[in-house]
């Protein structure tokens, strides 16, 4: 039942493929939802595919900023629709997909103050608000000249993660502006402001340019963690010859506190749709940040978010940097971090899989793929002495590794040895299975120096594992997560389906409005969250057979990227 008093708290995720919007008391509970895709309700407008426009020559993905606006009405009215009290609505918070940037012109900073409440954000802002109508999304892969600068401007891409946080990589915003700056170098001087996706839709809200938070800005390859400021080398690669200064301009702050109010919401949204004007809009932050808020994570619990993107996150107090993975400031709670991996090929590469299979002829579109993944068995092995298959599914060129787009299939024993390149075809019911566990072996295999044993006699690998995304709904994927990944006490799934994200800011914006002095996120939302309302559990987790089959392989896996690595060099 919807609650009918008391503050209500809305949290957002603007992510590639849609925009989520999440309606919650004080107490945790989901009172309204509403969300608009941008594939089902915009393209014919905007021409897009699975939220994008991709420029293959030069290996460009970006979406456009005009979508994002209208969107924001869309799931507004939608929500309206449903009789949410927006007068109840004392904070919003929320997330954006991450590094990818907006390019504001002045003017665009002055429209965004004086909103008329009769027109709508599309039509009032997307002819002079932005000098550029694109966002380079997190896809993109054309800024590898750039990442080679970055990489050597701090001596290494060892030195780089150590004080960003990351290695330079293709999506990172500090190698998109050099490269924008670059490509459109009037565009980028008639550039007032620069936000990422976050702070874009927190200016919206805000009726004014928002400050970085805390830990989206850590996927810039611009921030330096550990000091806690920009750092003055990688500004002065991005902004070339134009200068440091002007970009700091461009960029403006970084809100260090991930709660707290930046000031009411826009009086666009008070006149329009009714909101409470002492409504505060609070820091919004990167898509997986904001999804890690979405359950209290203890230490050695690890969630893997199934979305358009795969990532696995965990929350831990050690500043641990490589550039195998990613480390974020965490979005709430200073002196922790989010670890990170993320790999472009996630549910779009499932799909294609899917869709080499025989039509599903159920409302499910997913129930032939779940059904021969289930029953192909771990490796494609029906028997020990067969091969183990394993594969690379990489429709677009992957982030990690960092390799060109292509579909790779080797075997090995079951004891690891004797990788090569399979010679028979394989079925789809081969890749079926085969996708899945190349992309959690992966995770298993970069994640081995972030776990350790849950408890006496068990190997290393996380405690629990929470899945949320579109991807977490499938029983077929969440199994073979178990079986690769282990779990000691399981997989769950966050029930909010996939909505972890918005939920996530959703969170926030109770933390920020309702914290008292000094009171963290985890203490005011572990206080709050009901375990057993919002998970439930998916799988079993670890397994000590098939754990430790995996397990004989994982060297081989690693060892069919390096080949594949080295096939790189000689493709180039
Ligand atoms: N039942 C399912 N099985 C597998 N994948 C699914 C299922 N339902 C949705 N997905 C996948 O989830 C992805 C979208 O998930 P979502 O978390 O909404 O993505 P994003 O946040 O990136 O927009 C799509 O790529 C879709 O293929
Ligand atoms: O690039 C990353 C993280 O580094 C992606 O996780 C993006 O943040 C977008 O993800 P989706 O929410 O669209 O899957």
């Amino acid at each position: 039942m919807p609650s009918t008093s008391g503050p209500l708290y809305l949290g957002f995720d603007l992510s590639t493929q849609q925009l989520k919007a999440i309606v919650i008391s004080s107490d945790l509970r989901v009172h309204y939802e509403a969300k608009v895709d941008f594939d089902a309700d915009l393209s014919s407008k905007y021409g897009i595919k699975k939220g994008v426009h991709v420029n293959e020559a030069e290996r460009e993905v970006y979406a456009p900023v005009a979508m994002w606006l209208e969107a924001v009405d869309l799931v507004l009215q939608r929500l309206k629709e449903k009789n949410t009290p927006f007068d109840r609505v004392m904070g919003i918070s929320g997330a954006g997909q991450q590094h990818g940037s907006v390019y504001w012109t002045k003017q665009g900073e002055e429209l965004l103050g004086g909103l008329k409440t009769g027109e709508t954000l599309v039509q009032q802002l997307s002819e002079m608000a932005f000098a550029h109508p694109w966002s380079p999304n997190w896809q993109d892969a054309s800024t590898q000249k750039e990442c080679d600068s970055f990489d050597a401007e701090l001596g290494s891409e060892n030195a780089l993660a150590d004080a960003t946080g990351s290695k330079a990589h293709h999506r990172f915003t500090g190698p998109q502006i050099m490269r924008f700056h670059k490509k459109h170098p009037d565009v980028y001087r008639a550039t007032s402001r620069i936000t990422l996706v976050s702070s874009f839709l927190a200016s919206v809200f805000l009726g004014s340019i928002a400050p970085f938070d805390i830990s989206d800005v850590c996927g810039m390859n611009l921030w330096d963690i550990r000091a806690g400021k920009w750092s003055e080398p990688l500004l002065k690669i991005a902004a070339g010859e134009d200068g440091i200064e002007s970009l700091k301009e461009k960029l403006g702050e970084v809100r260090e506190d991930g709660g707290g109010s930046m000031g009411a919401i826009s009086q666009y949204f008070v006149g329009r749709y009714g909101f409470n004007a002492n409504c505060a809009i609070a820091p919004f932050t990167g898509d997986n940040p904001s999804t890690i808020l979405a359950l209290p994570l203890r230490p050695l619990d690890a969630i893997v978010s199934l979305g358009t993107s795969t990532t696995f996150l965990m929350s831990t107090p050690n500043y641990v940097p490589d550039p195998s993975y990613h480390f974020f400031n965490h979005p709430t709670t200073a002196g922790l971090y989010m670890f990170m991996l993320c790999y472009k090929n996630g549910g779009l590469a499932r799909e294609r899989i899917r869709d080499t299979l025989p039509k599903s002829t159920t409302a499910d579109p997913w129930a032939v793929f779940n059904k021969v993944a289930s029953e192909t068995p771990p490796l494609g092995q029906k028997t020990n002495s067969d091969l183990a298959k394993l594969g690379l599914y990489f429709p677009l060129p992957e982030i990690v590794p960092n390799v060109r787009a292509g579909t790779w299939r080797y075997t090995c024993k079951s004891d690891g040895t004797g990788l090569s390149e399979s010679k028979e075809s394989w079925s789809s019911d081969d890749d079926a299975r085969a996708i899945v566990e190349s992309q959690v072996l992966s995770l298993r295999l970069r994640s081995q120096k972030l776990v350790h044993s849950p408890e006496e006699g068990m190997p290393p690998q996380p405690r629990r594992i929470y899945v949320v995304g579109g991807g977490s709904l499938n029983p077929a994927i969440t199994r073979i997560i178990g079986d690769v990944l282990g779990g000691t006490e399981g997989v769950y799934r966050l029930d909010v389906g996939g909505n972890a994200c918005a939920l996530g800011g959703a969170y926030k914006a109770v933390w920020a409005v309702e914290r008292k002095e000094g009171e963290s996120f985890e203490q005011l939302i572990g206080q709050r969250w009901n375990e057993e309302e919002a998970t439930v559990k998916v799988d079993e987790g670890y397994r000590k057979d098939v754990w430790g089959a995996y397990g004989k392989v994982l060297g081989a896996f690693e060892e069919m990227e390096q080949k594949v690595l080295a096939g790189e060099e000689r493709n180039q």
